[in-house]
């Protein structure tokens, strides 16, 4: 048992969990969940037979299955960790199948897309809790999951108006006991936030090592050799999952592309101001920059380096 997440309850939380995507989050939920007896019983469903086997070889679930209907027959919580391209296809594939009074939560970087695309298949007396746990890596699949990637992260819950407190009060505890911050906000604020926290970091960092690949003046043994750093953090973020990333930008289109104008504007007065030698306002910029990153360790939510995107027990 990771010690910080604590000792397995006596009584589960739910009796029935369904996970949908037994990627690097959904695997990562079916040990957190199986260490702290959140659930009396795991089923993990996933698209993909092999992974469906991986899954039954880690033992991470009670039953597997590629029959996302039959899956989520009976269960009390339904978490959906597909990529959010996915989500319309997951919700029409089991909406007939769905428990009167179950919870259905996710785990997608974007919501507003996500809720849009599962709401209208939801039955009568289903409660659609959407969540987002920020905490990642940029590995993916059943075996890069680790209990404790939802340890003193952030989780955000976005219900839909008209959802009742208790179904949002059950996703609230179920990722409290993971040992997340459990944050309430809307879905569409959500997603500006994390445009400019998230979706547009990782984008640059795509961008910058493409950038770097594509130099005919440098070739690709130096950007290796003298990466400083920088931009072999960039390289790490750059290495996460193309087809999660490709959707979370489709999916959030919006926000992305009004965070990047800025993004655009500001980056224009920089290269100005180094043209024209302007070297206060680069370090008053530098200044400000600082105290932000120093600010956000004193409140405790920086990553550790530089094992971040590591498993840290092992599991
Ligand atoms: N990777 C990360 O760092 C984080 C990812 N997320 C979100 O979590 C979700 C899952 O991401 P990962 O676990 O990283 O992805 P992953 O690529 O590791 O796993 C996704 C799994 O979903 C399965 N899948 C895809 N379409 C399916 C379908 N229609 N039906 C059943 N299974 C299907 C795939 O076979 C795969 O096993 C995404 O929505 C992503 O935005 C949220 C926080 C962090
Ligand atoms: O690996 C990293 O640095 C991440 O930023 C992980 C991550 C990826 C996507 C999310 O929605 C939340 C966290």
């Amino acid at each position: 048992m990771p010690e910080r997440l604590g000792p397995p309850r006596e009584k589960p939380l739910f009796s029935r969990v369904a996970l949908v995507g037994l990627g690097l989050i959904g695997s990562s939920i079916a040990r957190a969940v199986r260490h702290l007896n959140l659930a009396g019983t795991i089923v993990a469903i996933d698209q993909d037979e092999g992974v469906v086997a991986r899954v039954k070889e880690l033992g991470l679930a009670e039953e597997a299955t590629t029959d996302a209907a039959a899956g989520v027959a009976d269960a009390d919580l339904v978490v959906i960790c597909v990529p959010v391209g996915a989500y319309g296809a997951v919700a029409a594939a089991i909406s007939k199948s769905l428990k009167p009074g179950a919870i259905i939560s996710d785990v997608g970087s974007v919501k507003a897309s996500v809720i849009a695309q599962v709401q209208p298949h939801l039955p009568q007396g289903v409660f659609f809790v959407p969540a987002h746990p920020v905490a990642g890596t940029e590995h993916s699949g059943p075996d890069a999951g680790f209990s404790t990637l939802f340890f003193n992260r952030w989780c955000i819950l976005t219900p839909p108006e008209g959802t009742p407190d208790e179904a949002v009060e059950r996703v609230r505890e179920f990722w409290s006991a993971m040992g997340s911050n459990v944050e309430v906000m809307t879905a569409q604020h959500h997603d500006l936030v994390l445009a400019i926290t998230s979706h547009v970091p990782h984008l640059i960092a795509y961008n910058i090592v493409g950038t770097a690949a594509d130099l005919e003046t440098v070739t690709q043994s130096e950007v290796i050799k003298f990466s400083a750093g920088g931009f072999r953090d960039f390289t790490r973020i750059a290495a996460s999952d193309p087809t999660m990333w490709r959707d979370v930008f489709l999916h959030n289109r919006e926000a992305v592309l009004e965070m990047l104008g800025r993004l655009n504007e500001d980056i224009a007065l920089l290269a100005r101001a180094i043209r024209w030698g302007e070297g206060d306002k680069l370090f008053e910029l530098f200044t400000r920059t600082r105290a932000i990153r120093r600010g956000i360790i004193s409140v405790g939510q920086e990553t550790p380096e530089p094992d971040f995107g590591r498993r840290r027990d092992g599991q």
